[in-house]
């Protein structure tokens, strides 16, 4: 979606916190592919100083023209020593909620499990506190009239007045969001002393007939100030007058921990504006210790609010919480190892983008998400079966074969499983090639199911070579099978399955078994044109999908040799998914919706050209490996990979806190190594859905963890290589 903001930050720490949000809103428009267009205001004492007005007349219209409007805070010390300031900050904000009708301001209470201890109160006391203040905005005490001084200046006077109109849009709100939580109303009031309270309740009394599920109650506002304290889990709904609700939603921020977490919408008619509920906080300007999770939480309402948005608000939560569990969080609520206003938002922002350098899952273009979050729909309905017919096709292409290509529901393992129980009996003998982790997993199963397997050991780090091949082929002329692997996940290492499968054509009849899982999409394939009989892949792989689906392409021979084998097989059996494929079909129920998504990352892949994919990894992975060098690291292999770089940790660098940072400051997950590469090595993965801005990134945050950790090297470095390495 295109959406316009007003940012109107105010004065005091308003322009560091709403920096936060809007750091926080551009990392949700990247993440999830939405357009927030952010225009300045003046407000406050801010607009005072520039053109004599808090609440100039170009405000008013910016906020009008906008979709939402992100508020910091207004006031300054230099009016608030001054009573008889004429013009005053407040007064902008004021006028605004007034002029642009924002009559209910939403104050969410909410404590998180993370900082239950920030709070002075008991922890069983506050725990799973969940409730909603919604205080009336524009009547009341605050806007009353008269309000003023006599002429001799000895008395003061403000007046307190709601008209039952005002009252009953406020109630309104409340009631139906009442009726969609716990369905419990407080209404806050001194009807024991006030008019106007007594006014609230008569209006309350006669809406509550409208509402008969919600069940109404009252309390006097000087009670309603304890309860918060001494019982805060009663509270579901409490809705109040202005001032009432100004001072009690003040108090409940000690039940969250501090008034620097508490959001608030306020909402009008037409228009919303997000604020956080503390003020302007003079005595932290500019110094970067602010908390700005008010403004982050208001942010994350104006996403669900205003632009229903409730995916990406949730990421926002989620990112809030992350930041609080890994204790990132400003001195209000970790005095002891506080971080500043600032690193609270990279935090958030970096957790939302969570950029993914690892070998699968996989980076998923938010196309394929969305298409992937539409209504489900029936496997056997002629629109799937489009879908599926869609998906074969693309998989042949993908494959470079116009043999069948199946879909299982199953990781890749499952899917060389298949092929291991379809195409074999018991005591064939199966020679599989171990240079790594999976190479290990095909030597294990085929141990598993035929009893009679050859294992051709392979250093970490290398790649078989076909003289190799060759003389393994001659030891073992009676092997049926050679299972072997395209891109060695745990080592990043190639093997040249063009050479091998015509050395096993050459010189066996074994078929030619290829481990694609982490290749196919990153590295050339032809399946028809080099002899090879079965080739797996997984969809979490250059297929930029969630982990879940297995992609067999068959050979001839190898569906031949499936009418001898013996192996049991039943959900994993290729020839029922063969058969099932020939009708468009599948023999068990599908992972529809992955389908679904898989069809359009498929899609994507065609319109780029798999030949333009092929080249893409290659100069991904050439820049990613080019930046790495210039900063000092080893590559780990002789033959790398297209699809993931692993690199030696340089000596002196532990593995675990160099991750650390990696992922809580830089929001970068890589992956670590495996078995007796653990802390020597990482991996980092160009696999499926990046592009050369990644390779930056990712560089950019190597630099910037070696910089933390104080590893000597030349700042900038890597991330001139890599930059070299794209435009030379
Ligand atoms: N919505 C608005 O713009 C509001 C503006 N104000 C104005 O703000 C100025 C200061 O007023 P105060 O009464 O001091 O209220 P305040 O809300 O600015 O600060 C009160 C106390 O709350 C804590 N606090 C507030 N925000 C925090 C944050 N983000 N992180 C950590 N701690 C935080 C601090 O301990 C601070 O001393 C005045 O000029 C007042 O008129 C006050 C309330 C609301
Ligand atoms: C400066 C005041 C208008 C503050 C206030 O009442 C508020 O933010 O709710």
């Amino acid at each position: 979606m295109n959406a316009n903001i007003a940012v109107l930050e105010g004065d005091g720490i308003g322009p560091e916190v709403t920096a936060q949000s809007i750091k926080v809103l551009q990392a949700i428009g990247k993440r999830f592919g939405h357009q927030f267009m952010f225009v300045n205001g003046l407000v406050g004492a801010a607009a005072i100083r520039q053109v004599s007005d808090p609440f100039p007349e170009a405000t008013e219209t910016l906020c009008r023209r906008s979709d939402a409007i992100l508020f910091g805070a207004v006031g300054d010390p230099e009016f608030d020593s001054n009573p008889k300031a004429k013009i005053r900050p407040e007064q902008g904000l004021l006028r605004m909620r007034q002029v642009l009708g924002l009559y209910n301001n939403i104050r969410p209470i909410m404590t998180f499990s993370e900082i239950l201890e920030a709070s002075p109160l008991k922890r069983e006391r506050i725990e799973g506190v969940d409730f909603i203040v919604v205080r009336e905005l524009t009547g009341g005490i605050y806007f009353g009239k008269p309000q003023g001084r006599s002429e001799n200046g000895e008395l003061a006077f403000d007046s307190c007045a709601y008209s039952k109109y005002e009252i009953a849009r406020s109630l309104i709100y409340a009631f139906t969001l009442a009726q969609k939580r716990q369905k419990r109303l407080t209404v806050v009031d001194k009807a024991n002393v006030l008019a106007t309270s007594r006014l609230w309740r008569e209006v309350a009394h006669d809406m509550s007939k409208n509402y008969a599920e919600v069940e109404l109650s009252f309390l006097f506002v000087d009670n309603a100030a304890m309860q918060l304290i001494l019982n805060p889990k009663q509270f579901d709904v409490i809705v109040t007058e202005n001032m009432f609700g100004d001072i009690l939603t003040d108090e409940a921020s000690v039940i969250t921990g501090s008034l620097g977490i508490l959001p608030s919408a306020s909402i009008g008619d037409s228009l919303a504006l997000y604020e956080p509920i503390h003020g302007s906080y003079p005595q932290a300007s500019g110094k970067n210790i602010a908390n700005p999770l008010g403004s982050i939480l208001s942010a994350e309402m104006m996403l669900s609010y205003s632009f229903n948005l409730m995916k990406e608000a949730a990421c926002v939560r989620a990112g809030v919480q992350a930041s609080l569990k890994a204790g990132k969080t400003t001195a209000d609520i970790n005095a002891s190892k506080p971080v500043g206003t600032s690193e609270v938002g990279d935090f958030i922002s970096n957790y939302i983008l969570n950029s993914l350098f690892t070998p699968g899952p996989t980076p998923v273009p938010e196309r394929v998400t969305l298409k992937m979050s539409e209504p489900i729909i029936h496997h056997r309905n002629p629109e799937f079966v489009e879908i599926l017919t869609r998906v074969h096709q693309s998989l042949k292409y993908l494959f470079r074969t116009n043999r069948p290509v199946v879909v299982f529901t199953c990781s890749g393992t499952g899917g060389v499983e298949a092929t291991m129980v379809s195409m074999f009996s018991y005591g064939d003998k199966i020679i599989a090639v171990n240079g790594g982790k999976f190479g290990e997993r095909w030597f294990d199963m085929a141990k598993k199911y035929t009893g009679n397997a050859v294992e051709v050991k392979v250093e970490w780090g290398k790649s078989i070579q076909p003289e190799e091949m060759k003389k393994v082929l001659e030891a073992h002329p009676d092997a049926k099978g050679v299972y072997f692997t395209h891109s060695e996940t745990s080592t990043g290492t190639a093997t040249d399955v063009k050479a091998i499968s015509e050395i096993i054509q050459k010189h066996s009849s074994a078929l030619v078994c290829v481990d694609g899982i982490t290749a196919i999409g990153a590295h050339e394939f032809h399946f028809d044109e080099w002899g090879v009989d079965v080739c797996v892949t997984g969809s979490q792989k250059g297929l930029m999908m969630p982990p879940g689906l297995a992609l067999v392409a068959v050979s001839e021979q190898a569906e031949k040799a499936m009418e001898k084998a013996t192996l049991p097989a039943y959900y994993l059996s290729l020839k029922k998914a063969i058969k099932a494929q020939a009708k468009e079909d599948t023999p068990f129920t599908p992972a529809v919706t992955l389908i679904i998504g898989l069809d359009e990352a498929l899609q994507m892949i065609k319109v780029e050209g798999i030949e333009n994919v092929w080249k893409r990894h290659q100069r991904l992975a050439h820049a990613c490996r080019t930046g790495c060098e210039a900063l000092g690291m080893k590559l780990f292999s002789n033959s790398p990979s297209l699809a993931v770089t692993p690199v030696w940790l340089p000596s002196g660098v532990e593995w675990k806190s160099f991750n650390k940072i990696l992922k809580q400051d830089m929001g970068i997950t890589v992956a670590a190594g495996q078995d007796d590469f653990l802390g020597k090595i990482f991996r980092i993965s160009h696999l499926g859905f990046y592009d050369e801005l990644d390779m930056l990134t990712v560089v950019g945050a190597l630099e910037f963890t070696l910089k933390k950790i104080n590893h000597p090297f030349t700042v900038g470095s890597g991330v001139a290589a890599v930059q070299k390495a794209f435009l030379n």
